[in-house]
């Protein structure tokens, strides 16, 4: 592709030949990744195989030295910066929550609304029939809605968790990436982190999950993709992957 040319793809995530070097070390490796729209991936790989950085080329936060990156079929990444990319339709949820702890669950979603704040702030507003639809259909989808009034402070850790996922909801985005959801998660609240993903995803969310836990990552039952040192190594079903010698040898065996 020449320079000025934006590839057109009916993908919702495209990344083809991508390279990050910090410093002379190379992060990521010609890393290419494909996520048609509605699919929901799993992102595997051992400490530094380039999981964090992958999600940073898509937010904006690191820019490639080479390659491309592609959202919404035509939309090239590398040339937005991180706050533009952020109004396009890409949540990130990061490994640890950071709800408003002071604030109510019905309120911290609310400020996740893209209300103009200006606007929320007076005495006069009122939200709208649409936002209290909306808020109302998150809480129903993350299971907290007899807790609304409640402090967030007071939620236990997987809560506050899904409460997160409930403020990205909230935008309405197209891509969600979340980064390693259930960790220090019990074993309930880590299944009920998958049934809350496989929700999200049947309401035609495309969702990239990066994620140590094997148990969770079988129970999402999507495909699975294991990177190590920045580059695709294996990529299929759960027990494909599992099962690959290579995928044993760097990660599972370990
Ligand atoms: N800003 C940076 N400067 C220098 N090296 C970096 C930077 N960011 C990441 N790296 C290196 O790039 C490699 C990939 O890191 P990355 O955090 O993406 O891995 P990861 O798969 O997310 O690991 P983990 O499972 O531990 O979170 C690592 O070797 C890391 O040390």
């Amino acid at each position: 592709m020449s320079l000025l040319e934006t590839r057109t793809t009916s993908a919702m995530l495209y990344l083809d030949g991508v390279h990050v070097s910090f410093d002379g070390f190379h992060a990521i490796n010609n890393l290419s990744l494909t996520l048609e729209p509605g699919e929901m991936r799993a992102i595997i790989g051992p400490n530094g195989a380039g999981k964090t950085t992958m999600m940073d080329i898509i937010t904006g936060k690191t820019k490639p030295d080479k390659g491309e990156v592609v959202f919404d079929g035509t939309v090239d990444l590398t040339k937005l910066d991180e706050t533009r990319i952020a109004t396009l339709g890409i949540g990130r949820k990061f490994q640890k929550p950071t709800v408003f702890e002071s604030q109510t669950i019905e309120d911290n979603l609310l400020l996740a609304l893209n209300v103009d704040h200006r606007v929320r702030g007076t005495l006069f507003w009122r939200r709208s029939e649409p936002e209290s639809k909306r808020i109302d259909r998150v809480l129903e989808i993350i299971k907290l809605g007899d807790a609304r009034d409640r402090l967030a402070g007071s939620l236990s850790h997987g809560q506050k968790q899904w409460l997160e996922i409930g403020m990205l909801l909230a935008q309405d985005p197209k891509l969600l990436l979340v980064d390693e959801p259930v960790a220090g998660m019990t074993d309930v609240e880590t299944h009920q982190t998958a049934e809350l993903l496989k929700e999200i995803n049947s309401h035609d969310k495309t969702v990239v999950v990066v994620e140590h836990d094997m148990t969770f990552v079988r129970e999402l039952g999507v495909k699975v993709t294991c990177l190590h040192e920045g580059t695709v190594l294996a990529e299929g079903s759960i027990d494909d992957v599992s099962a690959n010698e290579r995928v044993v040898e760097v990660y599972l065996g370990r």
